[in-house]
């Protein structure tokens, strides 16, 4: 859970996931200055902590990043690279507790510089403006929608002039490099390779995208977690897979939820208009990494993971391979 989610509404931009997230293996490469407070602060994950009046060797402790006092023309700027390169469409910069110090401007670049690049050629690199020089607010949540269809690697935040910003959110659609995605299988609902969570029956406690994050989950708030469920039915997550594909093993990781995994899980696949089931109603250990070989054949372009009666799931992995033709359009998309 991150103290920048989006307020509720119909703001479609701002539910896609945040491509710079470290969970999703975004850094903050360099900054152009960071003496009152590190440039790693921008992409922590927590909600931003703030405690009046406590002072370190430089100055007010604040959790973000925070330049010292300008006194040239030049402005402030900090580069980032995503975690997963993708199309942007909303960034959010989050300026809590700077009242007397935030930028009254801001403006935001991005370049896509695929491979391995270091800071000395990303500095080279053909940046495009993504959001230009804008007015924000102090101790707000500052919202830019962006409207380009490129895909991009890495943002650059500028400060006009200076200031301190808390977090910095980048939203958008990934757009993984399907290299390798030919010959080797892969996990068809990760986020990292293009995966997305369409729908929840319930998100009470956390962010359902969770479960389909990189990695193990850290704890029960990495993963998806719902309320108990007090009326007849059960919950589900809904997944549209990275590509049209065939899934041969499932995983359903219940780590951490101990008192509150679900007792039983089932999958229906769906390909185009057709649905089938991938994984009969099973059984479920609370705590326990579940690992379930398919038998079936068929492809599948989504996945919903039914549990019952509610509980959550700290990760859903899918390995298969993707359908020649989905790989050859993973690949179009890539390059263009
Ligand atoms: N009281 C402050 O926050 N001062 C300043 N910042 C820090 N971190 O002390 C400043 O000058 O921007």
């Amino acid at each position: 859970m991150t103290d920048t989610a989006p307020a509720p509404g119909p703001r479609a931009a701002w539910s896609l996931p945040d491509l710079a997230a470290r969970a999703l293996g975004g850094a903050v490469l360099a900054a152009n200055d960071e003496s009152f407070a590190e440039k790693e602060n921008l992409i922590r994950p927590y909600p931003v902590v703030h405690a009046a009046h406590t002072f370190g060797a430089k100055g007010q402790v604040y959790d973000g990043w925070e330049t010292r006092r300008r006194r040239d023309d030049g402005h402030d700027w900090a580069l980032i690279r995503l975690g997963v390169p993708g199309v942007i469409s909303a960034v959010a910069v989050d300026t809590a507790y700077f009242t007397g110090n935030y930028p009254p401007r801001v403006s935001v670049d991005a370049c896509r510089a695929d491979g391995h690049p270091a800071v000395a050629d990303l500095l080279k690199a053909d940046w495009r403006t993504i959001v230009p020089v804008s007015d924000a607010k102090g101790d707000s949540r500052n919202e830019y929608e962006v409207a380009d269809p490129a895909r991009y690697t890495h943002v650059r935040l500028n400060l006009h002039p200076d200031g301190g910003v808390a977090r910095l959110r980048v939203h958008g659609t990934p757009v993984p490099d399907p290299a390798g995605f030919a010959d080797l299988p892969l996990d068809l609902a990760a986020l990292a390779n293009g995966a997305a969570v369409t729908g929840a029956s319930n998100a009470f406690y956390s962010n359902p995208t969770g479960a389909i994050m990189p990695g193990l989950a850290a704890s029960q708030a990495d993963g998806w977690e719902t309320a108990r469920r007090r009326t007849p039915g059960h919950e589900w997550l809904d997944v549209r897979l990275a590509g049209r594909g065939i899934v041969r093993i499932a995983e359903l990781d219940t780590t951490h939820l101990k008192h509150n995994a679900p007792g039983w899980a089932s999958i229906d696949a769906r390909d185009g208009a057709d649905t089938f089931p991938l994984l009969e109603r099973t059984a479920l250990q609370p705590d326990t990494p579940h690992r379930f070989v398919l038998p079936g054949d068929r492809p599948a372009t989504a996945v919903r993971l039914n549990i019952f009666p509610d509980g959550g799931m700290a990760r859903l992995r899918l390995y298969g391979r993707l359908t020649p033709e989905a790989l050859r359009d993973l690949e179009t998309r890539f390059r263009s």
